[in-house]
């Protein structure tokens, strides 16, 4: 069995009257992630330890922001495309973890439909699927509220 990790980390920047999802779910907030896409910042973290633990690039490369393919496409099916690209290379997912800077609203009662929403787009159970949420103590641009930042890390495994 070939074994290998993978880490992502992305950011977006916050602005009033956007829509905000996170882990493919529409969460309740006065303001969004500013992005190409629907601003997914846990799904393009998420992407990225995916792509990183096949060393396949990143999520740019495979779709790029300056794409209109791409503009306002709901990440869930950009992290569906790459679960098939891996499983194209003959690798299975493992388990994921993510974590969430962000200050304000209040994630945890969001986080297990995220878990079970990103569990059902990669096509593994939610035992798999780890999202964990923190603030920065009111600290750098997380804690301002202006952005909000996501670490990734993903195990994946051939036979
Ligand atoms: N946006 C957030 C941030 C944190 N949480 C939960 O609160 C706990 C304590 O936060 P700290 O910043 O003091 O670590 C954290 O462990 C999360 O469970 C949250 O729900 N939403
Ligand atoms: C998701 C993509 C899609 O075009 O655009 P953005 O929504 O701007 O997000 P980013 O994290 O900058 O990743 C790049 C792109 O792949």
């Amino acid at each position: 069995m070939l074994f290998r990790i993978g880490h992502g980390y992305d950011v977006h920047a916050l602005a009033e009257g956007l829509p905000l999802v996170l882990g493919g779910v529409g969460i309740e907030h006065d303001k969004g992630c500013v992005a190409h896409s629907d601003g997914d910042v846990v799904i393009h973290a998420l992407c990225d330890a995916l792509l990183g633990a096949a060393a396949l690039g990143d999520i740019g490369l495979h779709f790029p922001d300056t794409s209109d393919d791409y503009k306002g496409i709901d990440s869930k099916l950009l992290l569906h495309r790459v679960a098939e690209l891996l499983a194209q290379k003959g690798y299975r997912i493992g388990n994921v973890d993510c974590t969430i800077r962000m200050q304000r609203p209040k994630l945890r009662p969001h986080i297990d439909r995220m878990r079970r929403t990103l569990a059902d787009v990669m096509g593994i159970g939610v035992d798999c699927v780890s999202v964990k949420a923190t603030t920065t103590e009111r600290l750098g641009f997380e804690g301002r509220e202006e952005g909000v930042s996501v670490s990734a890390v993903a195990l994946i495994y051939r036979e």
